[in-house]
């Protein structure tokens, strides 16, 4: 099963993934995908060490750029055999980063979502993989999701990740996507217009603010999951193969 985490910048994503991954661990293998091209905390939530990046796979933005365009990155599928070079790993979670943006003029994050696409399209592998999607929209547009089985989005108090909540109930609907929210950073105020503004059946799940989050990111640390994670993991297992579709 395909996890695809999205969600404006902030709201909370690669806190989640790491706690949603520990948390499905206990049920199956899990790979962690970084698939963020900027963001260097996610290895540390989940206390492993980060690997060589995986878009050397390919020669790096160089060898991406002497592809032909309908060329396809991979002929068969990838087990996690083929790219163990590119992987690290703790206990039950296998952790795969596509490739960071090092330094100034060094080009656009293209590749890097090409990538991870064709990577997800390829993928044999029988655990959960939660993929950690870089800040916006733009994954949807270089079709990342196509392969996925669940979109959750974040949504953090604002209005911005309200109005994104609208975007992607209308992407998701449209594509034929499963969809569904988790509340991120609420207090009881936040939380009651939250769910005044989100359909109820979509939301998975409320984590509330929670100061012992911010400083264990604050200082890097692995991050254990929270109770509200441990249900919204044992939904999910126990829903795995039938989660229940989007009204469309
Ligand atoms: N439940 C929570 N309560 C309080 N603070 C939180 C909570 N979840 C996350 N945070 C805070 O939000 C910060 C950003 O979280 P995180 O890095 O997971 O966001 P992100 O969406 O992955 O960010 P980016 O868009 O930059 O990749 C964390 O460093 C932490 O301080």
């Amino acid at each position: 099963m395909k996890i695809a985490i999205i969600g404006k910048g902030g709201v909370g994503k690669s806190t989640i993934t790491a706690m949603l991954a520990k948390s499905l661990s206990k049920d199956k293998e899990v790979l962690v995908i970084d698939g963020d091209e900027s963001n260097l905390t996610l290895n540390k939530f989940l206390g492993i060490e980060r690997g060589k990046e995986f878009i050397n796979y390919i020669g790096g933005r160089e060898g991406f750029k002497k592809l032909k365009r309908s060329e396809k990155l991979f002929k068969n599928k990838i087990s996690l055999n083929d790219i163990k070079e590119y992987l690290t790993k703790k206990d039950n979670i296998y952790f795969l980063t596509i490739g960071k943006i090092h330094d100034f003029g060094e080009g656009c994050a293209c590749p890097i979502g090409a990538l991870l696409k064709e990577l997800l399209n390829n993928l044999d592998f029988d655990g959960y993989t939660i993929i950690d999607t870089e800040a916006g929209l733009e994954h949807f547009g270089r079709g990342v999701e196509e392969s996925c089985d669940l979109i959750i989005l974040i949504v953090d108090p604002t209005l911005e990740s309200l109005n994104f909540a609208e975007k992607v109930k209308d992407i998701c609907q449209r594509l034929g996507k499963n969809y569904y929210f988790i509340i991120n950073k609420a207090d009881d105020e936040t939380l009651k217009i939250l769910l005044d503004r989100l359909d109820k059946d979509k939301i998975l799940g409320v984590i509330k603010e929670n100061r012992e989050i911010v400083r264990k990111c604050l200082l890097g640390e692995e991050l254990e999951p929270v109770e509200e994670i441990e249900k919204i993991a044992h939904f999910i297992t126990s829903n795995s193969k039938t989660i229940p579709s989007p009204n469309l």
